[in-house]
């Protein structure tokens, strides 16, 4: 078999900073696919679903509220596959849908039947679409981005790579949206030395941040599987931050 990297898409790289999905981000990720998929098999972790809601329906009356989220997220969610399909069927790729919860990596016979369906899809090539099922769990809803739930399925698939698409290209020794003497860091090989240079801009609930991509980044490095931070805002960043022709940040997994 082919080595597996999961791709892990936010709703901030998939509406490119809009308030709607970007049927151009769609292709270019599309166009990526192709070009990897003789040596890689992909497999998406995408948010979205609640993004793709408000630009369908009129959000006002609607609160902000977690039963609300939840709501909307099962009205976007066949919204956003739909645009999938149509993007990626241009491109002569295959879609499937798998909705999961936290819990499903808690019992052993879901965690075999994911394995099961996941390894099918891939083997008939297939592109599996993973996202929280909002309306029997809101984990990802209150604290988290579906950062920690690429890394589930990462580690239970045994893929080799793992892409965090971000909105910046990657870590640095100090947020740079608050500090403009920032540095770089290409590669991590140690989580402690880095934990101190993460300083999120919103507090409170409702944002993954680098703190989840961290947290991500430690449950793949127990697998030894690589993880790389690349901003999803360039075109062809999947592509570029394999070969190393973009600046990332790579959590080595020795
Ligand atoms: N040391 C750091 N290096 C880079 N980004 C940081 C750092 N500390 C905090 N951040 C924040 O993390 C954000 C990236 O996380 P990401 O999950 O992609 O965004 P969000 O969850 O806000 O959509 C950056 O835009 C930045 O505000
Ligand atoms: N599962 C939900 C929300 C997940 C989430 O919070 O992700 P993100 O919008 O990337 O911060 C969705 O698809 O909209």
């Amino acid at each position: 078999m082919k080595p597996i990297i999961v791709l892990k898409l936010g709703s901030s790289t998939l509406t490119a900073g809009t308030n709607r999905i970007s049927r151009g981000k769609l292709e270019d990720v599309a166009r990526q696919i192709v070009a990897l998929r003789d040596d890689y098999h992909l497999v998406i972790v995408s948010s979205g679903a609640i993004a793709t809601a408000r630009q369908f329906i009129n959000i006002a009356g609607w609160e902000n509220e977690v039963a609300s989220k939840q709501a909307m997220s099962a009205i976007g969610q066949p919204k956003l596959m739909q645009m999938y399909s149509e993007v990626f069927g241009d491109f002569d790729i295959r879609i499937a849908q798998c909705l999961m919860t936290y819990r499903d990596f808690e019992n052993e016979e879901s965690k075999q039947n994911t394995v099961n369906t996941i390894h099918q899809l891939i083997a008939h090539g297939y592109v599996p679409i993973i996202n929280e099922n909002d309306t029997v769990a809101v984990e990802e809803l209150i604290v988290g981005d579906n950062d920690k739930l690429s890394a589930l399925v990462a580690s239970l698939i045994q893929a080799d790579k793992l892409v965090l698409a971000s909105d910046i290209d990657g870590l640095y020794d100090k947020n740079p949206h608050l500090y403009d003497d920032a540095q770089h860091i290409a590669r991590v090989s140690n989580f402690e030395e880095v934990l101190p240079f993460i300083e999120e801009k919103k507090h409170g609930l409702g944002t993954g941040g680098m703190t989840s991509k961290l947290a991500a980044a430690r449950i793949c490095k127990a697998h030894h599987i690589e993880v790389i931070i690349v901003n999803g805002g360039r075109t062809n960043f999947l592509v570029d931050c394999l070969q190393d022709a973009i600046p990332a940040t790579r959590f080595v997994s020795t």
